[in-house]
């Protein structure tokens, strides 16, 4: 058991955010297994009141199963989970702090938005209802749709039921697994609007996600899961900044794969494999993007190139570059 006085100097700043405030939420040393198989290896991670964080990493890394572990719903094999300062193993009640919208839409779908906010309302024994279920639905733009049948509406209007029920308790911590996925862009805007405005209202939201360009918007930090623990961490944009400073991404897309002479080509003139056998990136100081020039040469090793894309680089350069140090031999 950590508490704050057996922490260390570093251990005990860290668990602060930039206004000296204690983490809302703070895994540490998080070590668990399926069958055997490693999941996390020593995970920390620590979620501020009043911040979206991103969490981020390829399928099966374990975003899903930490989101339930912090939520009570999985028991870590070791490590401790903490909300505001207390235990959960010790002081489950503090689980009452934790709202959770899973990524599968669990909802009664031959009943209405109202019915079904009810339902969960009464199994969760909120109090006074009635008068809560009319002001989350106004919050999360569901007021106009009360009486819909839930089968009857969009995936995106489900969704946002689905975090209309995690928000029931009044929760002070938000999960939510992949909130967006396979909804339109519109739906997509209402959901970051909502969760932005839960955000500015106090609220300390954990989010999974693999919409890299919905993270940079969204979250205030982002951490991606590498390896077992927390990799990279940090605000997006400083995240880019520090790994990519000033330069360019180039990337040359092929109208072939590269065979064995052209690839050692393409190294030596220090491209990467990109997202495909087609693709190729090098990160290149902004005076120094020639694309007429970089064109003769490849064209001249043979290559056949499609096209040359010159842009700032992003989350996404930064996700590609983390997950393929991880699958490199
Ligand atoms: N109940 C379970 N029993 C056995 N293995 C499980 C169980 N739940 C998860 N796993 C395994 O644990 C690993 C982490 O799964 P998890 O769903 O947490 O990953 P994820 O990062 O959320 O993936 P995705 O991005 O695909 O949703 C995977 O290898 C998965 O197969």
């Amino acid at each position: 058991m950590t508490d704050a006085a057996t922490m260390t100097k570093p251990e005990a700043r860290k668990a602060l955010d930039g206004n000296g405030a204690a983490p809302v939420v703070r895994v540490r040393n998080a070590v668990h297994a399926f069958k055997g198989r490693g999941v996390f290896s020593g995970l920390d991670l620590d979620l501020f009141k009043g911040e979206i964080y991103g969490l981020l990493g390829p399928n099966g890394v374990g975003k899903t199963t930490l989101m339930k572990a912090i939520s009570g719903r999985v028991r870590l094999n070791g490590g401790e989970i903490l909300i505001e300062g207390a235990d959960i193993l010790r002081e489950p009640s503090r689980l009452s702090a934790i709202g959770f919208a899973p990524q599968e839409i669990s909802l009664y779908h031959h009943l209405t938005v109202k019915e079904n906010l009810q339902v969960f309302a009464g199994a969760a024994g909120v109090p006074q209802a009635a008068d809560l279920i009319r002001i989350l639905m106004d919050e999360t733009g569901l007021a106009a749709r009360a009486d819909q049948i839930c089968a009857t509406l969009s995936g995106g209007y489900q969704r946002r039921v689905n975090i209309c029920v995690a928000l029931l308790k009044r929760p002070r911590v938000l999960l939510l697994d992949e909130p967006t996925v396979g909804i339109d862009i519109d739906a997509r805007e209402a959901i970051h609007r909502l969760l932005d405005d839960l955000r500015r209202k106090g609220a300390a939201i954990l989010v999974s996600t693999h919409d890299l360009d919905q993270a940079q918007r969204l979250c205030s930090r982002v951490g991606l899961v590498q390896n077992g623990r927390i990799g990279l961490e940090g605000r997006p944009e400083a995240l880019v900044r520090e790994a990519f400073g000033d330069r360019l991404e180039v990337v040359a897309e092929l109208r072939a794969p590269a065979d064995a002479p052209q690839r050692a080509a393409l190294e030596a003139d220090g491209f990467a494999p990109h997202v495909s056998e087609t693709q190729w990136v090098r990160y290149d100081a902004a005076d120094a993007v020639d694309v007429a020039d970089l064109q003769r040469r490849l064209s001249h090793s043979g290559l056949r190139v499609r096209e040359i894309r010159v842009r700032e680089p992003d989350l996404s350069s930064l996700f590609l570059r983390g997950t393929q140090q991880e699958t490199a031999p």
